[in-house]
């Protein structure tokens, strides 16, 4: 089809992503961010070329986000009637077994979205909300992009959990895996970069949820976030892995009835737990000031990203590239090469120059001339793979 430009909505969380992109030639006409969604004082950030938009407010939740949003359009441009939208393309978090393609939207798939919530109860209401938002505002193709999609080639042996396969099959318990969309445009990226297809890749996406992959010649083989997005790295709010029997022992000895467990292990766990913040820069300015908590808190994400690479080195059976991405994994300068030092003994190296450059472009971080395995950033593009996705369903 002619494209124009597309609409992409990214609900995360706490927070609404969007962009109004043209995917053919990716000039961006409008990019934003709400965050803080739920929490007493929320921030909207729209900008369109240099100009930067900021507001303040409470924002109850990811429908009273997208009407603030499109007021902001309304208000300083560009016009969305005039934009000449021809799809609008919304991340969805959860896509169970059903879906593992691009899904034009249509009742029954907002119906098969919202039978998956208790899948990703964090996640999908939020982009239900976004979909039937959209779906009364634009009388175009809506188009659902699952972050499990990029995992559906996952090997039996990497997202089957030991337990009764009776149990298993009849409640849709496995490996899921999540950030996909992320995971598969930074690895393609590197590829690029690169000019190779045939790479061993570790992608780490650490933002506020965080997760890492293996990646063998384009084909995801392993990722740490699991039946729902909990399990694996340390992140902001949400603890990641831990002995099962952690949360019978709670029951037990806690008093804590299931929600309440639910509640402390996605929302007051991870950094947060640990030292009071959940965001990198506020954690690290206070294990600076030397804070114990925060530097402990620091220890412990670092000792699991080690860990997780580690083990995906071995899966993959060697590393030809790791790669940071993500707010954390694209800003964090100390964590990329604290990882990178703790497993020189796989060859991986950073040089301390390269890592301390700013840039939005994919770099290669390693020193120069390094033989063995690169290490490298590459700023992801989540809503720019969602929009390109998007107009490919529908050609
Ligand atoms: N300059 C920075 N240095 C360190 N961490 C940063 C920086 N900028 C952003 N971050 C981290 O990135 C996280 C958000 O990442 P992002 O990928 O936007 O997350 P999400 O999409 O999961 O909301 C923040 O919680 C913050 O800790
Ligand atoms: C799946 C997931 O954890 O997403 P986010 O990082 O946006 O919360
Ligand atoms: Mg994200």
């Amino acid at each position: 089809m002619q494209v124009s430009t597309v609409l992409v909505l990214n609900s995360g969380s706490s927070s609404l992503k969007y962009q109004l992109l043209n995917p053919s030639s990716g000039e961006v006409l409008a990019v934003g961010l709400v965050e803080r969604i739920g929490l007493e004082s929320g921030r909207i950030v729209h900008e369109v070329g240099e100009t930067e938009t900021e507001r303040e407010a409470p924002i109850k939740d990811h429908g009273v986000a997208l009407h603030l949003v499109l007021d902001l359009f309304k208000e300083v441009g560009p016009s969305l009637d005039e934009a000449g939208i021809v799809a609008v393309g919304h991340r969805v978090v959860h896509g169970g077994t059903l879906y593992s393609q691009p899904t034009v939207i249509d009742d029954d798939v907002v119906e098969g979205i919202r039978a998956l919530i208790p899948l990703a109860p964090l996640h999908n209401p939020a982009n239900l909300t976004g979909i039937e938002a959209a779906r009364e505002l634009f009388d175009v193709p809506h188009v659902a992009i699952f972050d499990t999609a990029f995992f559906s080639t996952l090997p039996a042996a990497a997202y089957t959990y030991a337990i009764d396969a009776d149990v298993a099959a009849e409640h849709q318990v496995r490996r899921y895996g999540f950030h996909g969309t992320s995971h598969q445009y930074v690895s393609a990226k590197v590829a690029e970069v690169l000019g190779r297809d045939d790479l061993k890749q570790v992608v780490l996406h650490l933002g506020n949820g965080a997760s890492a992959s293996a990646v063998d010649s384009g084909v995801a083989v392993d990722t740490s976030m699991g039946l729902t997005p909990l399990e694996g790295l340390v992140m902001g709010t949400r603890s990641g892995d831990l002995d099962p029997a952690i949360v019978f022992h709670l029951g037990r000895v806690a008093g804590m009835n299931v929600d309440d467990i639910d509640n402390l292990l996605n929302k007051k766990s991870g950094l947060l737990g640990l030292a009071g913040r959940s965001d990198m820069r506020d954690l690290r300015n206070a294990a600076d000031a030397g804070e114990p908590a925060a530097v402990a808190a620091l220890d412990v994400y670092r000792h699991r990203l080690i860990k997780y690479v580690g083990a995906y080195a071995a899966v993959l059976g060697g590393i030809d590239v790791l790669t940071f991405t993500a707010g954390v994994g694209e800003n964090s300068f100390p964590i990329r090469q604290e990882v990178a030092d703790a497993l020189g003994f796989l060859g991986l190296a950073v040089d301390p120059a390269k890592n301390a450059v700013r840039s939005k472009e994919p770099r290669i971080i390693s020193p120069d001339g390094h033989e063995g395995p690169l290490v490298m950033v590459v700023p992801t593009n989540e809503e720019l793979a969602i929009a390109r996705q998007s107009v490919e369903a529908l050609a």
